[in-house]
């Protein structure tokens, strides 16, 4: 684009990557926001449901029905998912040319089966399913510079690909052995979460959910498959940690004879120059405090005892590098700007 500030709508501003969006996209030198929307809460300014806003000009929460899609040149759509795909398709009904940068499940299994299996109907929007590049830049840098509609990764998935999908390519661990354990904090869950994410349902405690299997699941098959070459399910097990921000990953390997140093010279090969993810020497061990509120995936690569054997670690924030942040880098690749513009926050510590 010239010098022009990108037009930018945001769907679903009332909710927790929706507002995180916000906060991203105020400070981001190249967009202007013209169109916020929310369900519930329409009529509202973003002041009233979020206080932090107060101090900034934003436009008003409408419904999506009220946006002119014509004026706008990137469409952020942070809803539930199933909802999306009728959203969507009516927003390319309106602006064949508008980009969107979908953060819901809705585009980001390729294979229709494998969305009705996770998701428990048939997918309701198939042409654009196939449109879809899966937006984890890292990977698909290239698709993404080119893509209409770009599918977000969901947070436990971006969290255990990241480490996993370089090591596989490289033949260096049995795809049959990995166990991923994932903590998330509880924002996860979205704004108009129930009884069970109540405070005094969560603190002081710590649960596994979904263990007989999560939606996460899916993306996981799809791209494990895709760098392995073969059909790959990996265990996967998310676990509900009593804090707002995070996912914290513990994955365990076998490796095909390599050793865990191995492992770490592969993945920093891997990432060497890139912004947002960085590896840690080996041995060390990152924490979920390392990236709250930053765009930024810490990996950490560790021995066990068993020389056949290494641990993973990877975090990231569920709300920046696991949905809004990481929707932002797509915004940049899609609009051809700088790819960290915008993105430049250091995690909050402590
Ligand atoms: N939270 C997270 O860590 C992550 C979430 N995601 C995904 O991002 C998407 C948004 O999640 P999150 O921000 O957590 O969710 P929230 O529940 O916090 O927010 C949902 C937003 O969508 C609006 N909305 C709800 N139902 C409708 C509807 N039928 N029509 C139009 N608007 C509607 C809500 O409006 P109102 O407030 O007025 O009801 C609100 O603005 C989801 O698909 C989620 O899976 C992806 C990665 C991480
Ligand atoms: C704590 C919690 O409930 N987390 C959500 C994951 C949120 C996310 O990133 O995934 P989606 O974008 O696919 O919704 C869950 O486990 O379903």
């Amino acid at each position: 684009m010239a010098d022009a500030k990108a037009r930018i709508a945001v769907l679903g501003a009332s909710g927790y990557t929706g507002s995180e969006l916000v906060r991203l996209l105020l400070r981001h030198p190249r967009v202007e926001i013209v169109a916020l929307t929310a369900d519930r809460k329409a009529g509202q300014t973003m002041a009233e449901v979020f206080p932090q806003f107060a101090p900034f000009h934003l436009p008003k929460l409408v419904t999506i029905d009220e946006v002119d899609f014509s004026g706008v040149d990137l469409v952020f759509c942070a809803l539930p998912h199933a909802t999306t795909q009728l959203v969507i398709k009516k927003v390319f009904d309106a602006a064949p040319n508008v980009k969107v940068v979908d953060l819901s499940a809705d585009f980001r299994l390729k294979d229709p089966g494998a969305y009705e299996q996770w998701y428990g109907h048939p997918h309701q929007a198939l042409e654009l399913q196939q449109e879809a590049v899966f937006g984890l830049v890292e990977i698909y840098r290239d698709d993404i510079r080119k893509a209409r509609l770009v599918a977000n990764p969901g947070c436990h998935s971006s969290t255990a690909i990241l480490p996993i999908v370089p090591l596989l390519e490289a033949g260096a661990i049995e795809p049959e052995s990995i166990v991923v354990d994932s903590k998330t904090g509880m924002s996860g869950a979205g704004r108009s979460a129930k009884e069970a994410m109540l405070f005094s349902e969560v603190s002081e405690g710590i649960h596994a959910y979904a263990v007989s299997g999560h939606r996460h699941m899916g993306e996981l098959d799809q791209e494990f498959s895709k760098a392995a070459g073969r059909p790959v399910a990996p265990m996967f097990v998310p676990v509900l940690a009593p804090m707002n921000r995070g996912i914290y990953a513990t994955l365990y390997v076998r490796t095909t004879g390599a050793r865990a140093e191995d492992l770490h010279s592969i993945l920093a090969d891997y990432y060497k120059g890139e912004p947002f993810v960085h590896v840690m020497p080996f041995g060390q061990v990152p924490q979920s405090r390392h990236v709250r509120g930053s765009n930024m995936v810490m990996l950490g690569v560790v021995a066990d005892r068993n020389p056949g054997r290494a641990i993973l670690i990877s975090t990231l924030d569920n709300l920046v590098k696991g949905a809004s942040g990481q929707a932002v880098q797509n915004m940049n690749l899609v609009l051809g700007f700088p790819e960290t513009l915008g993105l430049d926050q250091i995690a909050l510590m402590p």
